[in-house]
């Protein structure tokens, strides 16, 4: 008898701890949203209660408690700091001053494709595209952030730059970290941070940044100037917007940690698409041809011509965009979504990839078909629902435009410049497209080799030179002191046009050759290899050199 009453006893204890378990654990299992009517009523209709972050132990190590503008809570504090950073990134006057470092990195990219892809022993072997996209997208960032290129004089990331990579990897690993006991509270006694490594990462991020800091308020006190980047407008605002250090601090990598991978994952992911698909490719092309004349090089203000092109960029976002759960929302009041109660302080995610391959809201979802946003306008900057790469409402990303801008550039300067196909062997339906959570990112989970063919470059180059020869030289018969002389005008007038130095038009030269299948020697590098270019578009010479 008394051992019955014990094992009623025993198992009600058991059922009750088991209920009570199921209850907590359910309770904290975060909704995720994933149609269009339920994401309009999370980042519309509620948005503002569900404006807050959700923050585990390492994210609130790393955002100072939300002293920063990703994960802050929403209130006066991040009403402040947004509305800077909005400044400081959104509005048009700052993406245009901006303008010059995208536009030089992304050139620089151009370049260093070149330079590899036509190195003896390079010619035919495919390149990785993702440390090319990744150096554009780390410059960039770091430009605009600290006013800082982290590159030595041998074109490779510095030491100071090798740290801050190092640093933006720490702080994924142990930010990006989710475990049980975030989610269970009573079971983080099981499931412990590493304090030690918390710590470690705190002083590091914190060592780095006072150092740039003072840099920047050193050479601010020198010259008496202000410079356009944003660690320069933060500490010039800092007594006006009352901002900590600790805020400048989480603010400045919060724009490294949010804008650095983001990028580049969209380049690569449409590459890989626009490899896959072949039509596509050709007709983005063909699009880049009629409207960017042989006589002129892109620049970003071309990219409103380039409808097809922005039609690329929105079908690439749609199936592969980069934050594909969005960041945490959490709510600030109980609030009612699809007809049940979210009390207050759950987690809601909004899951965009999702959303962009509804069936019912799209026509063949998994097709990749940029002209369905040419058949009808789908705005992808937080109005349509069906679309939000980007997010909605108050916590949109702020880098939205400037994203934008720079993900369009670099695609349309690696697709006039090439044509891309797989590697020798690799068939284009055997492309894959699987992706891997990073953190809160999720990338291609194979990194992508690609070809690159230089058929536009040879045709802008041409473009370029022919209409020098014709303006200037066709049917001279020049000596060879003239051609010297012709040769520097040329690269003038090259420089001119496209901005891009001496070599570059020499790399482009060498690319023309190997087009025309002349093996690549050393000699090329000299003069006789250009005269013969120059003799092969026309211009004759007086004597044999
Ligand atoms: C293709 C590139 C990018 C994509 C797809 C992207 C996407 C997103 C998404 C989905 C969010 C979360 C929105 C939400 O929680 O509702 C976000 C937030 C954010 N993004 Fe971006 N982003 C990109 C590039 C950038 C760049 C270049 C920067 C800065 C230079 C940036 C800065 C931020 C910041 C600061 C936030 C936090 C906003 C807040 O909490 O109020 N992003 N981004």
């Amino acid at each position: 008898m008394a051992l019955s009453f014990a094992l009623l006893a025993v198992s009600i204890l058991l059922i009750f701890i088991a209920y009570n378990l199921f209850l907590r654990l359910k309770a904290k299992l975060p909704p995720v949203v994933n149609n269009a009517q339920l994401a309009k009523e999370v980042l519309k209709d509620n948005d503002q209660n569900l404006a807050n972050r959700f923050r585990t132990k390492p994210l609130a190590n790393v955002s100072r408690n939300g002293s920063d503008l990703i994960w802050a809570d929403y209130g006066h504090h991040y009403v402040k700091v947004r509305k800077l950073c909005n400044l400081e990134l959104s509005t048009l006057k700052r993406i245009e001053a901006l303008r010059p470092i995208r536009e030089e990195e992304v050139t620089s990219m151009i370049h260093d494709i070149f330079r590899d892809s036509s190195k003896p022993g390079n010619v035919g072997k495919s390149l990785i595209m993702r440390g090319y996209l990744g150096l554009v997208s780390f410059n960039n960032i770091t430009r605009l952030t600290f006013g800082k290129r982290f590159m030595n004089s041998e074109g490779k990331v510095d030491e100071q730059g090798q740290e801050l990579k190092q640093i933006v990897s720490n702080g994924m690993k142990i930010g990006g970290k989710l475990k049980l006991g975030d989610f269970v509270p009573w079971l983080s006694y099981f499931f412990k941070d590493d304090n030690e490594a918390l710590k470690a990462q705190d002083s590091h991020v914190d060592r780095f940044t006072r150092v740039i800091m003072s840099e920047h308020t050193l050479a601010r006190k020198k010259t008496g100037e202000t410079k356009q980047h944003f660690v320069d407008a933060l500490l010039t605002l800092q007594k006006e917007y009352e901002l900590s250090d600790d805020t400048i601090i989480g603010l400045l990598w919060d724009m490294i940690t949010a804008g650095m991978d983001t990028m580049a994952i969209t380049v690569e992911c449409a590459m890989a698409e626009l490899v896959k698909n072949p039509r596509v490719q050709q007709k983005a092309q063909e699009e880049l041809d009629r409207i960017i004349v042989s006589d002129h090089v892109i620049t970003e203000s071309d990219m409103s011509k380039l409808s097809y092109l922005q039609s690329v960029v929105k079908e690439s976002l749609r199936l592969h965009p980069p934050t594909p759960i969005m960041l945490p929302h959490m709510a600030g009041a109980t609030v009612k979504i699809g007809g049940y109660n979210i009390p207050t302080d759950p987690i809601v995610h909004v899951n965009v990839w999702a959303l962009g391959r509804d069936p019912k809201v799209w026509k063949d979802p998994l097709q990749f078909r940029p002209e369905r946003f040419i058949e009808e306008d789908v705005d992808m900057k937080g109005h349509d629902f069906r679309l939000l790469p980007f997010g909605a409402g108050r916590r949109i990303c702020p880098g939205t435009n400037l994203a934008s801008n720079m993900v369009t550039s670099m695609l349309a300067h690696l697709l006039h410049h090439f044509k891309w196909s797989p590697p020798f062997g690799v068939e284009t339906q055997d492309i894959d497209m699987l992706e891997s959570p990073l953190s809160l990112t999720c990338e291609r989970l194979y990194k992508l080799f690609l070809l690159q063919d230089c058929l536009n470059t040879y045709m802008n180059v041409c473009g370029y030179i022919r209409q020098w020869v014709e303006n200037n030289v066709r049917n001279h018969i020049v000596n060879k002191t003239h051609a010297r002389s012709l040769w520097d005008k040329l690269e003038t007038f090259y420089a001119s046009k496209t901005g891009n130095n001496k070599l570059f038009l020499l790399k482009q030269l060498m690319n023309i050759r190997y087009k025309e299948g002349s093996p690549i020697s050393d000699h090329i590098n000299d003069f006789q290899g250009v005269l013969d270019q120059l003799s092969g578009m026309g211009v004759k010479f007086d004597e044999k050199i």
